[in-house]
């Protein structure tokens, strides 16, 4: 009997694919057809209809024994933001995305999708409904972030039409879902540690939160409207659930979903912005004789205590896009996924 081979075009990479967005990206590619290529440093997990190939996406001989025979690749490897390690944030979103794009060209690759991020534009201060043509971050708010411009920078410069190169980027915000290893974790630990009975600032504040399978859905819209012929070519598109929330009642019902109380008690931004900073100031002090990870970075209080939610109107005009899993449902999906972490587990 004869095998069905499959089409060429079929046939794509996900580089950073272990990760929580990553293999997120790479089952839905599976259900659509696709035959998938992983890289990443670390193999996080096995599925038929993918081959893994470990390595540093520094290494472009190693991307590109990946890149063979794949003409669209997802960029959504990067050091865990908590690391906050500036060295080796600049090796791998920059310098390893521009060892990304020269693999792709060297490769043949048609099409690259960065997961970029809407922190870009952020700079600690409210973003309400922000769109994509706000100006990059001029103080970017921890090195992440400042990488993660660079990076965008570089994959969305590298658009090539008359050379078959055609680039997008697309800046989810606040990824949550099943097997993530940062909010939901993080957050249990703050309560457990009893951290999480304050609200910082007034709580109102509105943001977004993305459930990873809307994330995962505008990236596959986004490679398959890639062409030379549309608008979405070097451009970046904001993906969101497209319900803002407040901040606090978030992170309240994944609490109280779990089992552990809401927070209640209100602490002014101001104040705790300062003792975040002062925190930070004595790991910079202290690390000679000892390391200890705060909870409360500056970073995490300026993402707990101001407005930051983004308008995703330019990714249903040219994508159609549209959140296929809502909030509610994805809250409910995400705490049934954390058995383990529930209160008294
Ligand atoms: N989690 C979130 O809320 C958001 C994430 N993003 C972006 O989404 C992307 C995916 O993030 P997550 O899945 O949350 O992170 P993750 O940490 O779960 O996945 C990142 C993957 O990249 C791999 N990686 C790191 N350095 C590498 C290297 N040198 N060579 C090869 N692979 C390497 C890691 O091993 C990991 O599997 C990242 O680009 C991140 O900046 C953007 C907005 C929000
Ligand atoms: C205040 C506190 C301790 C909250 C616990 C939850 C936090 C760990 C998350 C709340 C908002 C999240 C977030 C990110 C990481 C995890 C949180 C700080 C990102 C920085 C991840 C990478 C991005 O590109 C932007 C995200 C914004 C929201």
């Amino acid at each position: 009997m004869a095998t069905r081979v499959r089409p060429v075009s079929k046939r794509c990479a996900v580089i950073g694919g272990s990760g929580f967005l990553g293999r997120h990206l790479v089952e839905k590619l599976l259900d659509r057809g696709y035959s998938v290529s992983v890289f990443d440093i670390r193999q996080s997990y096995e599925l038929p209809g993918v081959t893994f190939h470990q390595g540093d996406l520094c290494d472009k001989q190693a991307l590109l024994s990946a890149l063979k025979d794949v003409s669209l690749v997802f960029h959504c490897a990067s050091p865990a933001p908590s690391s906050d390690d500036r060295l080796l944030f600049e090796r791998v979103n920059i310098r390893g995305t521009q060892t990304v794009i020269q693999a792709c060209l060297d490769a043949g690759v048609q099409k690259l999708v960065l997961t970029s991020s809407a922190s870009v534009v952020f700079e600690g201060t409210d973003v309400k409904n922000g769109k994509e043509d706000l100006p990059y971050a001029k103080k970017p708010i921890d090195y992440y972030t400042q990488t993660k411009i660079e990076q965008e920078k570089l994959v969305l410069g590298a658009c090539n039409k008359p050379k078959g190169f055609l680039t997008v980027a697309i800046r989810p915000h606040g990824i949550f879902g099943p097997r993530d290893p940062q909010l939901v974790p993080t957050l249990v630990d703050a309560a457990r540690r009893g951290k999480m009975k304050f609200i910082i600032g007034d709580g109102t504040n509105l943001v977004d939160f993305t459930y990873v399978e809307n994330v995962v859905h505008g990236h596959i819209l986004a490679a398959e409207h890639l062409r030379a012929d549309s608008p979405i070519c070097g451009k970046p598109y904001h993906i969101t659930n497209d319900e803002p929330i407040r901040f606090w009642d978030f992170m309240s019902e994944v609490l109280v979903g779990l089992g552990y109380p809401a927070p209640r008690f209100h602490l002014p931004y101001t104040l705790v912005y300062g003792l975040a900073l002062l925190l930070l100031l004595l790991t910079w002090i202290l690390r000679p004789v000892m390391s200890f990870k705060p909870t409360f970075t500056p970073m995490r209080v300026a993402l707990a205590g101001t407005y930051h939610y983004y308008s995703c109107e330019h990714a249903k005009e040219h994508l159609g896009y549209k959140p296929v899993v809502s909030l509610k449902e994805g809250i409910a999906r995400t705490v049934a996924s954390y058995p383990h972490l529930r209160r008294g587990a």
